[in-house]
């Protein structure tokens, strides 16, 4: 479980996030939404010890993080599968390599344990027989599947999408929301979504916090959202697939 307890971020003199609180239960698939510079990454950013609170605190099951060494960190991270933004790949190594690269570097497992994770998640994520192409000749959609598999080798408890579907088509945004969700149907892997596309919101996530102007203006089950009343809220929910 991931649990921010008003969570205040600064850059410099710019406040980001004002008294964030939220909790994501394991299993659960959880959103963050909100319009673009609001602060969604650099949750995601304080969720994984990357960088630290301003003040207030972060519990990974339990456990408080934000003051913890780098070195404390490692076992905490492990628990959380990261997705980013732009997948993070690494261009000259192919897709088999850029899966197991820290597989090998941070567990020292054998190799035989090592490929038959990487084999298991090339399978999971549908990318059999492009094992040894490197990734400049994927799609945008089969990048993220590389990143998503990449992101599960380690067995986390949970995964962390930044933006999973933008930058992707119609089709591949809808392939990618489907393997979020047979990742929680068939392993029952949680999921924290950042995103600012309210279509995948509903697609996708179980419930939904909203963040605007630093504070989380709306935190609930997802069909609850129609219920708001706030005015930053409605204005966007007459069309389903807008993008904040
Ligand atoms: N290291 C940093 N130093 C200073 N400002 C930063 C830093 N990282 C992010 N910012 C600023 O903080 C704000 C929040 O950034 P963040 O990336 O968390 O937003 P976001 O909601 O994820 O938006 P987007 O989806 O557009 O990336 C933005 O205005 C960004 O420019």
């Amino acid at each position: 479980m991931i649990e921010l307890k008003d969570v205040y971020l600064n850059y410099g003199s710019r406040e980001i996030l004002k008294g964030v609180s939220l909790t994501v239960k394991d299993g659960c698939i959880r959103a963050i939404l909100g319009p673009s510079g609001v602060g969604k990454s650099t949750i995601i950013k304080l969720m994984l010890g990357l960088i630290k609170p301003t003040s207030g605190q972060i519990f990974i099951d339990g456990v408080e993080i934000s003051k913890k060494k780098e070195v404390e960190l490692f076992p905490i991270r492990q628990k959380m599968g990261i997705v980013f933004q732009g997948n993070a790949l690494f261009d000259s190594m192919t897709i088999s390599e850029n899966m197991s690269f820290f597989l090998r570097e941070n567990l020292k497992l054998p190799e035989d344990e090592i490929k038959k994770r990487v084999e298991d998640q090339i399978k999971f994520a549908g990318l059999e027989g492009l094992e040894n192409h490197l990734p400049e000749s994927l799609s945008g959609g089969m990048k993220k599947r590389v990143a998503i598999g990449r992101a599960l080798i380690f067995h986390p408890h949970m995964i962390l999408f930044d933006e999973p579907t933008a930058g992707l088509d119609p089709v591949s945004s809808k392939k990618i929301l489907d393997l979020v969700l047979k990742l929680q149907s068939e392993i029952g892997l949680g999921a924290v979504i950042v995103t600012h596309i309210i279509s995948d919101v509903f697609t996708v996530a179980d419930s939904v916090a909203v963040l605007y102007q630093g504070k989380i203006i709306f935190d609930d089950v997802t069909e609850k959202l129609h219920e708001s009343n706030h005015s930053f809220i409605t204005s966007f929910l007459a069309n389903e697939d807008a993008e904040l």
